[in-house]
């Protein structure tokens, strides 16, 4: 029998929410038994969607909101016959500035999955309990290398995701 897939895509303009993709990406890897899948929202196909049994969408913030790009894909999942309901769902976000946006930005992406009847969960520590998310523009956060701080919050939902794939082992509707 095949792993379970954990899907993980993104949308980023700057290369950031891209960096905190990647450190999901170890964390999933980390948890043997599931196939991890890196996609930017440009490369997934309805295919994909389908074949994951966990679905991380990440979005920089954009004006306090959802980048359009990522809500646009959202808006094109299949929702006749709610195909998504069942699948883990989780959220992430970089926001260039600390407490102007990125926590509303993954309520917004966990909210969508909601619709589908996705079963949504946060990361591993408190300080991730809506997601991973990272800020990448100020004070000391404005480095070009994105902080360990989130890319432990990161690491740590890719994690949490695939152990939680692993553990409830939803059947394919
Ligand atoms: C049009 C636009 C609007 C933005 N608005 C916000 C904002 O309201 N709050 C915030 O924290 N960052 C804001 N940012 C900063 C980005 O969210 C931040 O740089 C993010 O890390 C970019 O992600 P990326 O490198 O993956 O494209 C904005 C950036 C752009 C381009």
């Amino acid at each position: 029998q095949e792993n379970p897939i954990v899907l993980i895509t993104y949308y980023s303009q700057s290369g950031n929410t891209k960096t905190l993709a990647e450190a999901i990406q170890k964390g999933a890897q980390s948890v043997n038994g599931v196939e991890v899948k890196l996609l930017a929202i440009e490369e997934v196909e309805v295919s994909d969607l389908l074949a994951a049994s966990a679905i991380l969408v990440g979005s920089p913030v954009y004006n306090a909101n959802i980048a359009t790009p990522v809500q646009e894909f959202i808006n094109s999942w299949p929702f006749e016959g709610r195909p998504l309901k069942n699948k883990i769902g989780a959220a992430f976000a970089t926001g260039g500035g600390i407490s102007i946006g990125e926590e509303g930005v993954m309520i917004d992406i966990l909210r969508s999955m909601l619709i589908h009847g996705m079963i949504v969960m946060g990361g591993e520590e408190v300080e991730s309990a809506f997601g991973a998310s990272a800020i990448t523009g100020e004070g000391s956060f404005s480095n070009e290398k994105m902080d360990e701080i989130f890319l432990n919050k990161g690491f740590g939902l890719g994690k949490r995701v695939a152990e939680a794939v692993l553990r409830f082992n939803f059947p394919e509707k």
